[in-house]
């Protein structure tokens, strides 16, 4: 069922608000725990969307899950083969992590190309160009990628990845930690989500060196044990989202359970911007803010700018007095945020691709807009909470996807929000 988020806005809000755990890391530990001989139990895990579609996904190969109070309990040790439910896998992105512990466990895998957010071309061939270096075979058709081996299964070897990519590089981590001998994988994603994933799998007796920097150096081990409770690092981009709400709309918010570290790149743009962000160990006060300054922003692989930022900051520029502008080199086609914007009355625009201009706009008017995938849709949020009178954001499935508990923790904070059915009065 589609749902909708309505606002009114144009409230200040103020108080704390606690970040859950990131969901990029949790959309790549869910199908690790796949990879392990005993239990698994994550905790810190964000109530989102994208953790019950991957529940649904192991249900269908008998991995039994049970997720209560930011708690999920996996039991792989029945795990069966079995066609993965298309609908769950076309949900999200991440459902390509399969391919790599499928691959990792069984040797092989079968995986309908995965859904995940609109955001212009999101090839996979580096996953690819991986999975064959770890000598398997890959083959696609319907929509489907095949993945098989030999008699001799996989073994280490040295990839050099083309491009910096996470999901690349998490997928060759989960086909080769069970792999006989040595791969490293050089030109490797830096993200935090995957020294939070190295952490996991080291922590039931793999060998993973260097994860979070460029070289990834993996011995392939036997077997994966959990021994004690795997707690999830913080969501920088929730954090950063919940950053770029306190500088537009807020009247002091307090944001805990931040790795400061995790968003400098975020965090110096603020204060380049004339934020006074009040910066402690694992959480960041943001006082009322005035007097912006526009600012220039380009997206880069970590520990850069990130793509999932760039969006939530918009609202922020548009109340700067001047021009910023936006770069996303990553994403360039990720501007369908703009044409929603500006109907709320934002002064934004893209007239060269990967290009945004963001000029200062006069007070936003609440309208009915829809939220193309997850980002856009927290911009659409920050925008809704600034505008005068009720914003109406269809498609908000594509927030719930990946904001844990969104509306409580906005209500919290004094916002007048709720989700409703796409059908509801
Ligand atoms: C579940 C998850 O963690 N999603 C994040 C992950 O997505 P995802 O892992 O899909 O993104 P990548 O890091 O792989 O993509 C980075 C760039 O490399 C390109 N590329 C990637 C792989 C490949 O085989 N070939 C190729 O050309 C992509 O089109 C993109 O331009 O990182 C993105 C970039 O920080 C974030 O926006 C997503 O939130
Ligand atoms: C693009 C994103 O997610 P995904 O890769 O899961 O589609 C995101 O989180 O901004």
């Amino acid at each position: 069922m589609n749902k909708k988020m309505i606002i009114n806005g144009g409230r200040h809000l103020s108080g704390d608000v606690t970040i859950g755990g990131a969901k990029n890391s949790t959309v790549a530990l869910i199908p690790a725990a796949i990879l392990a001989d005993t239990p698994v139990q994550f905790d810190s895990v964000p109530d989102i969307a994208d953790v019950y579609n991957l529940q649904i996904i192991l249900d269908s190969m008998n991995v039994k899950s049970e997720f209560k109070h930011s708690v999920l309990d996996i039991d792989p040790t029945q795990i069966n083969e079995a066609p993965l439910p298309s609908t769950a896998i076309k949900s999200l992105r991440a459902s390509y992590y399969f391919m790599g512990s499928l691959l990792g466990r069984f040797g092989r895998a079968t995986v309908t190309f995965p859904g995940g957010d609109n955001i212009g071309p999101r090839p996979i061939d580096q996953h690819i160009k991986g999975f064959k270096a770890l000598g398997a075979k890959v083959e696609e058709a319907n929509d489907t990628i095949y993945i098989t081996t030999g008699e001799e299964g996989l073994h280490g070897a040295r990839i050099f990845l083309d491009m910096v990519s996470v999901g690349a590089t998490i997928n060759i981590i989960l086909a080769a930690v069970k792999a006989p001998g040595q791969t490293i994988i050089e030109n490797a994603a830096r993200e935090p989500e995957i020294i939070d994933l190295a952490t996991f799998l080291n922590n039931m007796g793999a060998k993973i060196r260097g994860a979070g920097t460029d070289v990834i150096r993996i011995e392939g081990v036997p077997l994966l044990s959990a021994r004690a409770t795997h707690t999830i690092i913080p969501d920088r981009i929730e954090a950063g989202t919940y950053l770029s709400l306190a500088a537009a709309v807020g009247d002091g918010i307090m944001i805990h359970n931040i790795i400061p570290e995790h968003l400098e790149s975020f965090t110096s743009k603020m204060i380049e911007m004339g934020v006074d962000l009040q910066i402690e160990e694992d959480e960041i006060y943001v006082p009322k803010s005035t007097n912006l300054e526009p600012v220039t922003v380009k997206t880069s692989p970590y520990p850069g700018f990130a793509t999932d930022l760039q969006q939530p900051l918009t609202p922020v520029l548009m109340l700067a007095h001047g021009e910023s502008k936006i770069l996303d080199t990553i994403y360039p086609k990720r501007v369908r945020h703009i044409v929603e914007l500006r109907r709320l009355g934002a002064d934004i625009a893209s007239e060269v691709e990967g290009v945004i201009t963001i000029n200062e706009s006069g007070k936003l008017v609440g309208s009915s807009v829809t939220a193309a995938e997850i980002r856009a849709g927290a911009a659409l949020m920050i925008a809704g909470l600034m505008a005068d009178g009720q914003t109406v954001i269809h498609d908000a499935d594509h927030i719930l996807r990946g904001y844990d508990r969104v509306v409580w923790k906005l209500t919290q904070l004094g916002a007048e929000v709720e989700i409703l059915d796409e059908d509801a009065e």
